[in-house]
């Protein structure tokens, strides 16, 4: 029998409501209320109220010359829960056996361990990478990823917000499977030192999750073949007690700078 845990009150779970949007785009386009014109994205409003300016409105110069911020750190939208996990996790890092791994908006800039592939022309501000293209704190995915100093074993925590969800109430299976993806190829990174593709993904959806749930996505190297990286992974409660999904991925080193064949032309 599947067992539906219960859904999480209202209170941890993050509102939206008269928050600000920023869809993903590369056109600039002026945005409403007068706000200057965002470099990511056009600031939409959710709710009828004007928008505040999303801190991301800046020029495509400013945003050079600014720090990126690290985004996996507690921002309003974690929930309690959430936020304790997160202590728990970096108070493992005290010993150096783990590490925190940084998170921004742009993942292309700031992986320096990691010879990265270019599959394209790279101009003006960039794409967003996919977990970081909502600006509303607590609406997408919300997560920290942490890497065991073997380089074999990474951890991500994560708070899946509502606008992810499928079924009423429940994660959407995609953006489960886009947190398994993250985290195994948070391993395999970790592994080849180098760019790395999913060539392979298989997931066993075992128990329904609730919107807002914070989850521990569980990595294991299980095997490294030439260029090819075997992996494993369990998403589960912070408990351990419900083993949400299954899952095992091969992926495939690739040439630094070279595309996939695909895209070759
Ligand atoms: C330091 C740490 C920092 C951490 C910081 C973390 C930051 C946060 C992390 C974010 C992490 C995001 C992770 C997202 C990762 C994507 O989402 S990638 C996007 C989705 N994947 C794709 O688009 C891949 C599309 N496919 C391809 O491009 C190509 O098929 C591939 C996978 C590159 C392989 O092509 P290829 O390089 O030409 O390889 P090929 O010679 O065909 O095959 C090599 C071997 O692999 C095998 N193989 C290839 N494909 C398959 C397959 N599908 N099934 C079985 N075997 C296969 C072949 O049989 C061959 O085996 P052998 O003959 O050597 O035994």
């Amino acid at each position: 029998m599947i067992q539906i845990p219960n859904v999480p009150d209202g209170d941890n779970i993050p509102q939206l409501c008269h928050q600000t949007l920023v869809v993903p785009t590369a056109v600039l386009v002026p945005a409403p209320h007068g706000a200057t014109a965002a470099p990511h994205g056009i600031a939409m409003t959710i709710g009828g109220v004007p928008p505040p300016r999303p801190h991301c409105c800046v020029s495509p110069q400013a945003l050079c010359s600014v720090s990126p911020q690290d985004l996996a750190v507690p921002n309003a939208g974690w929930s309690v829960a959430m936020r304790e996990q997160f202590q728990h996790l970096l108070r493992r890092t005290a010993d150096g056996s783990w590490r925190r791994i940084p998170s921004y908006r742009r993942g292309l800039d700031y992986l320096p361990e990691v010879v990265q592939m270019v599959v394209g022309p790279v101009t003006g501000p960039g794409p967003r990478h996919f977990l970081r293209n909502l600006d509303a704190e607590g609406a997408g995915f919300e997560y920290a990823i942490f890497l065991h100093s073997s380089g074999h074993h990474a951890q991500c925590l994560c708070q899946l917000g509502p606008y992810l969800e499928g079924h009423h109430g429940f994660a959407h299976g995609g953006a489960i499977a886009t947190l398994i993806d993250t985290t195994v190829g948070a391993c395999a990174l970790a592994v080849a030192k180098t760019s790395v593709m999913t060539a392979k993904l298989n997931i066993s959806y075992l128990v329904p999750m609730p919107v807002g749930a914070v989850v521990v996505a569980d990595s294991r190297m299980e095997r490294h073949e030439g260029r090819k990286i075997f992996l494993s992974c369990r998403v589960h409660d912070t408990k351990g007690d419900t083993l949400y999904a299954e899952a095992t991925a091969l992926f495939i080193q690739v040439e630094n700078t070279k595309p996939p064949p695909a895209a070759r032309p």
